[in-house]
């Protein structure tokens, strides 16, 4: 029995109490003063009491507690208690009940939606108390204040003890399954679809096929197909282990040709929205997509002429892509290995705090001088010939994310001995380094470089003025 260091019978001028939200006895008459202290202690009570039975079901945190009966709007705890026991009395027992909206199997596999259905969902009496008969006592005090009937209420997760306290009492022993953790008895749903409201079809409510399969209509429905309840093996995984023995009825069959069926349902929603075009998978496609159009219409002359145009350029397109990869390898391997390592040079060098780029992506030809391709190549691969300056490697003026997006390269230097016309910007090529012939100047860009934009002393331009935040 639980006593507690205060006189419980003030609290308990009967034998049983309802308490609820406002975490007062609902015997209790007194003013304000009494009306905190009365509050406080039934807090201690109650709080206590959760604890027990937590730890009696083997549950890591108690169910009950003040604070979530003080946060609830319909749940009532009935306490058990003897107030002449001892100096202060003692609590017995403790039952939580409620109400609760619930998406519930009848016993035909349909699904219900039961709105503020009864439950019971804490129920412990001390174990120095048990099979006297307390139990009864408490439920049917509760029955009849709350004028529910046994068989309709569903029952949180029971227990062994329980399951054999309902047994016992009230004769409930066949179960309906269901896909949660609530257990429902025979008899629940009579009547309970005129009583309750309770429908199928019901727009949140899952929906049924003529095979008694349930299917779930969420956006995980959309991405990874639907989601199967009622069946055993479903009912087994969520139900766990407190209701092995209720496992019986509604094997429900899953065919191929029916799930084919159900998991064809199209998107909607944002699931459904169109995405941004791929610029390659329409080169890829395009040719298909132009051919079937083709062939399915009866086309003319003159439409067969431009899908062969088309196609044409497309060939033509993935062929200078392909030319491009292979004189990129061509390049790489004509890289030439990095002399001995001499001696580092003191002055101006950086010692980057920052470790060198773990990858990196080499620039592709005619972009960089031999000389820059072999620094930076030699920074990821092998140890670096010389130490690099800042401005030399340029690693404030990088632009890692956005150049290597466009093109393999790790460092854009701009060449812009003077200032030009807002937007212009001549790219690529450190000063001095002129060009010699047309094939060389093969980069063209564009900027949105604004007048601040700096120079830094060796007339290379700071990458990060002409970021566009967009890309
Ligand atoms: C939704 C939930 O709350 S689930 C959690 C239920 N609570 C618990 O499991 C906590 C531990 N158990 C208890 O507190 C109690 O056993 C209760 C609340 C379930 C029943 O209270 P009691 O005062 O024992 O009930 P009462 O004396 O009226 O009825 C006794 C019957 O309950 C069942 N019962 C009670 N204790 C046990 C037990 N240890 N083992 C098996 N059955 C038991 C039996 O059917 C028993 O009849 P029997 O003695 O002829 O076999």
């Amino acid at each position: 029995m639980v006593d507690f260091r205060f006189d419980i019978k003030p609290l308990f001028p009967q034998p049983i109490i309802k308490v609820t939200s406002n975490l007062l006895p609902h015997t209790f008459r007194g003013d304000r003063r009494q009306c905190l202290d009365a509050t406080s202690k039934m807090s201690e009570i109650i709080d206590r009491l959760g604890q027990l039975s937590a730890t009696s079901q083997g549950l890591n945190k108690p169910v009950t507690t003040a604070q979530r009966l003080r946060m609830s709007e319909n749940q009532t705890i009935y306490l058990l208690a003897d107030p002449e026991a001892g100096n202060n009395g003692c609590v017995i027992g403790l039952l939580k009940v409620g109400t609760k909206d619930l998406y519930l199997f009848d016993e035909k596999g349909q699904t219900r939606k039961m709105e503020q259905s009864p439950s019971i969902l804490d129920f412990y009496v001390h174990e120095t108390r048990q099979r006297a008969g307390l139990g009864k006592r408490l439920f049917e005090t509760m029955l009849s204040e709350e004028q529910w009937t046994p068989p309709k209420c569903s029952v949180d997760r029971p227990s062994e003890k329980l399951l054999a306290f309902l047994g016992k009492h009230y004769g409930l022993v066949r179960t309906i399954p269901q896909a949660n953790n609530f257990v429902l008895y025979e008899g629940f749903f009579n009547d309970a679809a005129s009583q309750n409201g309770s429908r199928n079809g019901h727009a949140d409510s899952p929906q049924r096929t003529k095979n008694g399969l349930h299917i779930t209509n969420s956006p995980n429905t959309q991405l990874f197909g639907a989601t199967y309840l009622g069946d055993e093996a479903d009912h087994q995984k969520r139900f766990g282990r407190r209701n092995s023995n209720l496992q019986q009825q509604h094997q429900h069959l899953q065919q191929p040709s029916l799930l084919q069926q159900i998991t064809q349902i199209s998107p909607n929603g944002r699931y459904g929205a169109p995405r941004p075009t791929c610029s390659m998978a329409e080169i890829i496609h395009s040719g298909s997509g132009s051919s079937s159009k083709s062939g399915g219409g009866g086309s003319s002359e003159s439409n067969r002429g431009s899908d062969i145009a088309q196609l044409t350029a497309q060939f033509q397109n993935l062929q200078a892509i392909g030319d491009a990869i292979e004189h990129y390898h061509l390049e790489l391997e004509r890289v030439p290995e990095p002399e001995p390592e001499p001696e580092p040079v003191t002055e101006e060098v950086i010692t980057p705090a920052s470790p060198p780029p773990k990858s990196y992506t080499p620039t592709p030809p005619m972009v960089r001088s031999p000389e820059v391709v072999e620094s930076i190549i030699g920074e990821n691969r092998k140890p670096p010939a010389f130490q690099l300056s800042k401005q030399h490697t340029g690693m404030k003026n990088r632009s890692s994310g956005v150049g290597m997006a466009v093109m393999p390269s790790d460092k854009m230097e701009f060449n812009q001995p003077e200032r030009e016309d807002f937007g212009v910007v001549k790219i690529n090529r450190p000063l001095g380094n002129e060009i010699t012939s047309p094939v060389q100047d093969n980069t063209d860009a564009m900027s949105t470089v604004s007048s601040t934009a700096g120079l830094t002393d060796q007339g290379f331009n700071d990458l990060k003025f002409y970021h566009n935040k967009l890309w």
